[in-house]
């Protein structure tokens, strides 16, 4: 191993009180390159690394979900990295893999990490990810696009009587999940509610769906309800929720009976200070709505899924793209350095598609 190679990583700084100061929660710090001392161990530089919304939880004093990082403790997330030192004999110099692991600039690996997986070995260059870029096995070729892909077939189970409405459209699920609706599953209307008008025309002439409406621009929850009115005169049947807030009050109000209403996540939380009890994501009116229209509620995780079919989701995606079916968008942010700043964008929207670090 080369000494002039310099390693960094993110450490947990500080808990973030609220969305002002998120990117103040790592610090950068230097750290020792990784030495390879027994076997099947392997050295990795990263190449992508992931920053996905659920990283909220972990920052937090409770978690919703998964492990509260503890403060000094290195972030975690999905990035795709190549090998560059190997004593392990099926995973040689060159090949390209993706898992969950810590943020640094270069790893000390074995192949028992979370979701770890191959995506390229060094024999076989001829994969869609030279067309498409290693990028895409942490979006269109990953967590963020198997969410949309068992969201919408598996939870949703959308039909083409559907009418399916999707917050947080523009996103890295939120595209996924409109055109596997439309276009696969041939639902009667998709609509997308993202933030400003470059994401509606995206979604809307790029992507297929049938309409958009800028929640920025109605933006209050009555608002809403008249223009989704307007826009689905045969009523709403389904609705695919990424982001909670005035959106999702809105649908509560006028969603058809007997409808689903998948929670995939509630973005507009995320960020609410712990100890602001008034912001936490309780609307004690929901469930009373549920009752006489015979609403389900159904939340869901990906992994529950990822696990059990993922040949599916792998033969599929792959051949849509192929074909052109399914299209995706990416926002690229260079630098190692810009993680905490990726992560933020998140949550002030600059993202179009899947944003992911390239180190
Ligand atoms: N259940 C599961 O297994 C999984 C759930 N998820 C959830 O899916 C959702 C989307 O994730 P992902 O696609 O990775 O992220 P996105 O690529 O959609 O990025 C986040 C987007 O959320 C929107 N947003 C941010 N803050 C707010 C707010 N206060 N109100 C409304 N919209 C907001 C922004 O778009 P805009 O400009 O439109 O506001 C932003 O671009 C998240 O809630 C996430 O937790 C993700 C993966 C797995
Ligand atoms: C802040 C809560 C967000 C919930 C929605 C979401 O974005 C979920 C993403 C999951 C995420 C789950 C996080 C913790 C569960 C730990 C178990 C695990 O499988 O890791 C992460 O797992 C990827 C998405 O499945």
């Amino acid at each position: 191993m080369s000494t002039q190679l310099k390693n960094e990583e993110f450490v947990l700084f500080t808990r973030p009180s609220g969305q002002s100061d998120i990117k103040s929660a790592w610090k950068l710090q230097s750290c020792l390159m990784p030495i390879i001392t027994k076997d099947n161990e392997f050295i990795l530089e990263t190449l992508f690394v992931s920053v996905d919304p659920y990283l909220s939880s972990g920052l937090k004093k409770s978690a919703l979900g998964g492990a509260i990082n503890s403060i000094g403790s290195i972030q975690i997330s999905g990035l795709v990295a190549r090998v560059i030192e190997s004593r392990n004999p099926n995973i040689p110099v060159d090949t390209i893999v993706t898992g969950r692991m810590e943020w640094k600039r270069f790893i000390l690996a074995n192949g028992t990490e979370p979701r770890f997986r191959i995506v390229q070995k060094p024999t076989d260059k001829n994969t869609i990810y030279n067309k498409i870029g290693f990028s895409t096995a942490v979006g269109v070729l990953g967590m963020p696009s198997q969410t949309s892909y068992y969201g919408i077939l598996s939870v949703a189970n959308t039909q083409p009587s559907d009418v399916l409405v999707i917050s947080g459209a523009a996103g890295a699920v939120g595209t996924i999940a409109g055109q596997i609706a439309k276009k696969i599953r041939g639902a009667k209307m998709v609509i997308g509610i993202a933030g400003g008008k470059k994401k509606c025309d995206c979604i809307v002439n790029e992507l297929g769906f049938d309409a958009a409406i800028d929640y920025k621009e109605y933006n209050t929850k009555d608002k809403m309800v008249n223009r989704l009115k307007e826009l689905t005169p045969s009523g709403i049947t389904q609705y695919f929720d990424n982001t909670g807030g005035f959106v999702t009050d809105a649908i509560f109000d006028i969603i058809e009976r007997h409808s689903k209403i998948i929670i995939c996540g509630q973005i507009s939380t995320y960020n609410n200070s712990e100890e602001d009890l008034s912001k936490s994501n309780i609307y004690p009116n929901y469930l009373a709505k549920t009752i006489y229209r015979g609403l389900s509620i159904l939340g869901f995780v990906c992994s529950d899924f990822i696990h059990r079919n993922e040949e599916e989701f792998f033969k599929d995606m792959p051949n849509w793209l192929e074909q052109g079916i399914i299209k995706f968008h990416e926002t690229i942010i260079d630098g190692f350095e810009n993680l905490p700043r990726a992560y933020e964008m998140l949550f002030t929207g600059e993202n179009i598609g899947k944003i992911v670090v390239k180190v």
